[in-house]
């Protein structure tokens, strides 16, 4: 279990103020547009930036006390970071089958087969698609209980995309006990794989929510001026101003349906949740 509490980073233009938690079982989104902070959350979560305050544990060890056995309990993709570009695919199953004692040499190469990498070819000369299944991979390759993902499907064509996503799927159907935590600019991704989502912006955590509930709960009110003053406002959440009233989001969508036969209600996309969310008015 992945708990992060209070943390916050601050960078000279950019503060990260955060709490999130991932629980065993489960894969938890972090979803937010460019420059909300996804990476620096997982860089505080792995103990790569140091924090001004608050605390990060990994299964109850804060994580700057995680011994080299703990860390090895821990698979990762980060987006700016890599093997060398010079080495192959065999270069890297000596190296994980040298450094991980849980490596799974069969998984790996195995799936390398699945997925037509090649054992012998460089790196560098491998395709965008290519080299984050790889990446992917040698995450998944050690028996790792804990999953953290920056933009494992960054780049990706929708069928490399579903792939990986059903190699993490896959993953927590092997390994029940384990958890996940992965980021995304695409909601699809996370609407297809995601217990729960959390949506960053500006370094704060804006929503958290079941994904089941984000898709049968969540609502918007298309209201023009007159009902805008007959509706119950104890379950909006954020509102924005249209040509003809305004668009209201609720997380309680059976009681506005319920209650305002007339009114229209849209049972919105995650996207489109996120982007009252991201520019309405909170209520
Ligand atoms: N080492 C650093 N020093 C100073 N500022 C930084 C540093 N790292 C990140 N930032 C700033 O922190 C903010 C958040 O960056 P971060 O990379 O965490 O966002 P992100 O949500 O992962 O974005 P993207 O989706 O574009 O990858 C940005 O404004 C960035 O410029």
């Amino acid at each position: 279990m992945i708990v992060m509490e209070n943390v916050v980073v601050e960078y000279s233009k950019f503060k990260l103020n955060c709490s999130l938690q991932v629980s065993k079982g489960m894969i938890t989104g972090l979803v937010g547009e460019n420059g909300a902070g996804k990476t620096t959350a997982f860089k505080a979560l792995l103990g790569l930036t140091p924090l001004d305050s608050g605390t990060v544990t990994i299964d109850d060890i804060s994580v700057d006390q995680l011994s080299s056995k703990d860390k090895e309990k821990i698979g990762t993709v980060l987006s700016d970071s890599f093997f060398n570009p010079v080495f192959t695919i065999k270069d890297i199953n000596r190296l994980l089958k040298n450094f991980y004692q849980d490596y799974d040499e069969t998984y790996f190469l195995t799936k390398c087969e699945q997925f037509n990498l090649p054992l012998k070819q460089k790196i560098k000369e491998f395709s965008t698609g290519m080299k984050a299944k790889l990446k992917t991979l040698t995450a998944l390759s050690h028996q790792a209980q804990i999953l953290i993902l920056d933009e494992p499907t960054s780049g990706l064509d929708v069928s490399a995309r579903y792939e990986i996503l059903d190699m993490l799927q896959e993953y927590l159907d092997q390994y029940p006990d384990s958890c996940v935590l992965i980021s995304s600019h695409i909601s699809t991704d996370l609407e297809r794989i995601c217990d729960d989502i959390y949506y960053l912006k500006q370094g704060k955590v804006l929503l958290h929510e079941d994904t089941d509930v984000l898709l049968d709960m969540y609502g918007i009110l298309k209201a023009d001026e007159t009902m805008t003053d007959k509706i119950d406002q104890d379950f909006l959440l954020y509102r924005k101003r249209t040509t003809y009233g305004y668009d209201y989001l609720t997380n309680q969508m059976p009681f506005y349906k319920e209650n305002y036969p007339n009114l229209i209600i849209e049972k919105p996309s995650i996207d489109q949740i996120l982007l009252m969310v991201m520019g309405g008015e909170e209520i």
